[in-house]
């Protein structure tokens, strides 16, 4: 598992170890480890000697940090040039400690468009220590046009310090370039205020921003390096799962000699409608293949569902009057009529401690009767909305792009509110349970899920992760995990170029994932 703290947490953690260190002891260990990075990350490549690494400095520890990390790079032979973006205020130590080691040092002044182009198209390696944990807003107009020209050149290696300078460390949140801050024609809204970086190098714990989009696309490869803050940590306020977690999970859920399918557990599909037979289907598929042992279907799409799937267990009427079941789905393409809102009525009826999925439709509905039928009631129940059917479940003052941009803040209040755990979907998918636990991101996925039916396909997937028992939080980012990896895999195979998939072919690349994950669940693997 890998974890993440708030800025406050890091904050309180880094004091309360550094009273017990020398002073600068805990930047020389952060420097320390971060040199080394970029020395491995040279040698993948040649050797240290005669590389050129150029270090954007800025006026705070972060740019601190960088210098000396610069500072050690030169001693080993690499020619090392910091560019110091508020000169006047950079870190006295780590600038003695670069120059000592005979680094080269620019003020931002000095480094106009060309030369800053000439510098950095020569780099092979270039540290962004612009700005940490300490930044506030997106990056400030005096170092976009230096990030501008670093965004153009022949891709040198960019290694952010601890966080891309310009991303928000406690949301993941960047600030969009207006029109009128690219000046080189850059399309508005292409850029953001913040730099891209290829490898972050991040101290003591990961920060809840680089695991969250769009930060976590600007953090790229995230390496942690330990400082010794763990034991002054406290509680994650993130968790992003591994190989060995999910597959931890799989194994427990694994049938063994004694099981039956209905120990395993039975999922109920409500889904599809005569308008949309296809959402049943594509629920079913991935519930078939998602670790129950039987799937019941109730809806219109029944006759369609059993030629496909002809394992399901099949009836026209309304859920409860289907069969006994472990866990409910219900939503995806039911539609919006009167007979749709019975059949939500229909699940909410049954018995409380069941769980129930409420995905797409469902969730207009229960958008409409409000969190009273949830909260309290319904303790296993999970949530499954995009950021368009969040911003509807949490009403005023919220829309889609706010919950885009809030992501982290969404889920939290969504399953606070609703008293039950939700999954957020995304480009980043998020889930929390209600409390203060921490919130879990996903970190598997592809920008090629985002085609028609594939939430259909995850909806079914987690109903069976929710049949086959243990909390909704667990089953939801279990299914989250394997539906992201399954629509890599299937947009990608083996090779490292992506082309178009459908649900269909997500839902069908299932079985491999799962056996990929457990058989390589004794690594991290993401
Ligand atoms: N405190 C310590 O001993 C340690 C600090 N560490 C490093 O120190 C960083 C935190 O240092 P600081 O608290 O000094 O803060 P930062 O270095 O992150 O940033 C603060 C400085 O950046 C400027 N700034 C803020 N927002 C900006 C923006 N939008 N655009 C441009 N400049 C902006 C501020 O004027 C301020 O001078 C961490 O991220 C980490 O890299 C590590 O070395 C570990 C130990
Ligand atoms: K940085």
């Amino acid at each position: 598992m890998r974890v993440a703290h708030s800025v406050a947490k890091v904050r309180e953690a880094e004091e309360a170890l550094m009273a017990r260190l020398p002073e600068g002891a805990l930047m020389q260990r952060a420097a320390a480890g971060l040199a080394a990075v970029c020395a491995r990350l040279l040698r993948e490549s040649g050797r240290v000697r005669g590389r050129v690494v150029v270090v954007l400095a800025g006026s705070g520890g972060n740019g601190g940090d960088a210098l000396y990390a610069g500072a050690r790079l030169a001693g080993r032979g690499a020619e090392v040039h910091a560019v110091l973006t508020a000169p006047k205020r950079a870190h006295p130590g780590g600038l003695a400690a670069l120059r000592a080691a005979g680094g080269r040092v620019a003020e931002l002044g000095d480094v106009d468009g060309a030369a800053a182009a000439a510098l950095l198209g020569r780099a092979e390696l270039v540290l962004d220590g612009i700005v940490g944990i300490g930044g506030r807003g997106g990056l400030r107009d005096e170092v976009m046009p230096l990030v501008r020209v670093l965004r153009g050149v022949r891709r040198p290696l960019v290694v952010a310090v601890d966080v891309p300078s310009g991303v928000d460390a406690d949301t993941g949140a960047v600030v969009p370039e207006t029109a009128a801050a690219g000046p080189d024609g850059e399309p508005a809204g292409l850029g953001a205020r913040a730099v891209r970086a290829d490898v972050t190098v991040t101290f003591g714990t990961g920060k809840p921003g680089l695991f969250v989009d769009p930060g976590a696309q600007h953090a790229g490869a995230v390496e942690l390096v330990d400082i010794g803050l763990e034991p002054w940590l406290g509680a994650a306020d993130l968790l992003i799962p591994q190989h060995a977690d999910v597959a931890r999970r799989l194994r427990g859920i694994a049938p063994r000699p004694e099981s039956d399918k209905y120990r395993r557990g039975v999922v109920g599909i409500a889904a599809g409608s005569a308008r949309y037979p296809g959402a049943a289907l594509l629920s079913v598929a991935g519930a078939a293949r998602g670790g129950a042992g039987a799937v019941r279907y109730a809806g219109a799409a029944a006759r369609e569902v059993v030629r496909a799937h002809p394992e399901t267990l099949v009836s026209d009427g309304l859920p409860g009057g289907a069969g006994r079941v472990q866990a409910w789905v219900v939503g995806p393409g039911l539609s919006r009529d009167e007979h749709a809102a019975r059949i939500v009525d229909d699940v909410l009826a049954l018995e409380a401690v069941l769980p129930k999925l409420f995905d797409a439709d469902a969730l207009a509905l229960v958008a409409e009767r409000g969190p009273q039928v949830l909260r309290g009631r319904h303790p296993n129940a999970l949530l499954t909305p995009h950021a368009g059917e969040a911003a509807r479940l949490l009403g005023e003052g919220w829309s889609a792009a706010r919950v885009e941009a809030e992501r982290i803040a969404a889920v939290r209040e969504l399953a606070g509110r609703y008293g039950v755990a939700v999954l957020l979907k995304g480009s980043t998918t998020l889930l929390a349970a209600p409390g203060d636990g921490p919130v879990h991101v996903n970190p598997t996925g592809t920008g090629w899920l985002a085609t028609a039916g594939s939430g259909d396909v995850l909806a079914g997937l987690a109903g069976a992760q929710l049949a086959a028992g243990g909390s909704a939080l667990g089953a939801g980012a279990t299914a989250a995990y394997l539906h992201g990896l399954a629509g890599r895999r299937a947009a990608f195979g083996d090779g490292a170029v992506g082309a178009p998939i459908t649900a269909g072919d997500v839902a069908a690349a299932l079985p491999e994932v799962w056996r990929q994950v457990v058989s390589s669940g004794a690594s991290d693997g993401v």
